[in-house]
């Protein structure tokens, strides 16, 4: 795969206090000097913890898999290059997949979350007023996909994930390069899982008056009156057309305080879901099953169309979160 995105190592004698990153059975783990730390597995390139002002920002269920069994509930899984649910009805929104993207066959949320990845490098950088930031990028191919998946979706691609941690955010962005002789269609989503203390002290804002299409509601599209979202219920709505410099502010109903605030950067959908009881019970990795009141995804993503990729093109996308501002 295309490595030009490869960083340099940490250069000799930098001047700045350095991150520490360690490698060890298939995780990676990096801290600033001022204490935040990230956790990528390699299975996914899922980030699996960020902590920050010495609290974990991220839900991890109590009985994920951690083994490279199944896909890691928690944290950031990375859903490419598909977020399609074949069993879902919501093609009869979108639109049906492009003939030449064999999505059918994939499993829901492609392949990118139950793949192992490979730790290309780590760089640091100052981030002012004395701050550091460590950056990690991830990469996948197509020759190091599964067969199951490579015979799936044949395109050649490559895709650089890129984690870099500052003291005061999180970001994550992905480049896909189409690396084939033919245009392929992708979607890609960001799936963060957010820790709360209690989901009924949280509100989502800014998706007021944005059009939204309402899973739980087969697939009916909706706009959204609140500009406070609260969850009181299972929810599972693709927000579309959204201003991805605007950010999506969880916040704390009972102060009015942010929680998280997330800015995205070519990504114009954000799904917001929580499985709320009878669903957290069905989902036999999601658990304890009270555990649905502690975490809210908001999903910073591209899915309610595809992103065409001509030959030889490349496409970048991301998120920044900032917690606890
Ligand atoms: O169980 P998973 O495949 O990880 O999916 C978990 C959830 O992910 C997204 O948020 C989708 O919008 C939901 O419809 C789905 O239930």
């Amino acid at each position: 795969m295309d490595r030009s995105n490869k960083p340099s190592a940490i250069g000799v004698g930098a001047s700045f206090p350095q991150p520490s990153v360690s490698v060890q059975d298939g995780i990676i783990e990096a801290s600033l000097p001022s204490g935040e730390s990230v956790t990528v597995y390699l299975y996914g390139a899922t980030v699996t913890s960020w902590k920050s002002n010495g609290q974990e920002q991220l839900f991890m269920s109590k009985t994920a898999h951690l083994d490279g069994s199944k896909p890691i509930r928690g944290g950031i899984p990375l859903v490419f290059p598909t977020d399609a649910n074949p069993k879902l009805c919501i093609w009869q929104v979108f639109g049906p997949p492009p003939k030449n993207h064999a999505t059918s066959s994939l499993p829901q949320h492609g392949f990118a979350r139950n793949s192992t990845w490979e730790f290309l490098g780590k760089s640091s950088s100052e981030a002012g007023k004395g701050d550091v930031a460590v950056k990690l990028d991830f990469g996948l191919s197509h020759a190091m996909l599964s067969e199951e998946f490579r015979k799936a979706w044949p395109h050649e691609f490559g895709l650089v994930y890129s984690v870099t941690l500052t003291k005061d955010a999180l970001r994550t962005s992905l480049q896909v390069t189409n690396e084939g002789k033919e245009n392929f269609e992708f979607q890609v989503l960001m799936h963060t899982y957010l820790a709360v203390e209690d989901i009924a002290n949280v509100r989502v804002k800014n998706l007021e008056s944005k059009t939204y299409i309402d899973k739980v509601r087969n697939a009916s599209t909706h706009t959204e009156s609140s500009p406070a979202l609260a969850i009181t219920e299972e929810t599972d709505r693709v927000y579309q057309g959204l201003d991805p410099a605007t950010p999506i502010v969880v916040s704390s109903a009972s102060d009015d305080q942010p929680l998280f605030s997330i800015t995205r950067e070519a990504l114009t959908d954000v799904v917001v879901w929580n499985p709320w009881i009878e669903k957290a019970k069905g989902l036999s990795d999601f658990g304890p099953d009270e555990a649905y009141k502690n975490m809210i995804c908001v999903e910073a993503g591209s899915v309610s169309a595809w992103q065409t990729l001509e030959a030889g093109d490349s496409w970048e996308g991301g998120q920044s979160i900032k917690s606890r501002l």
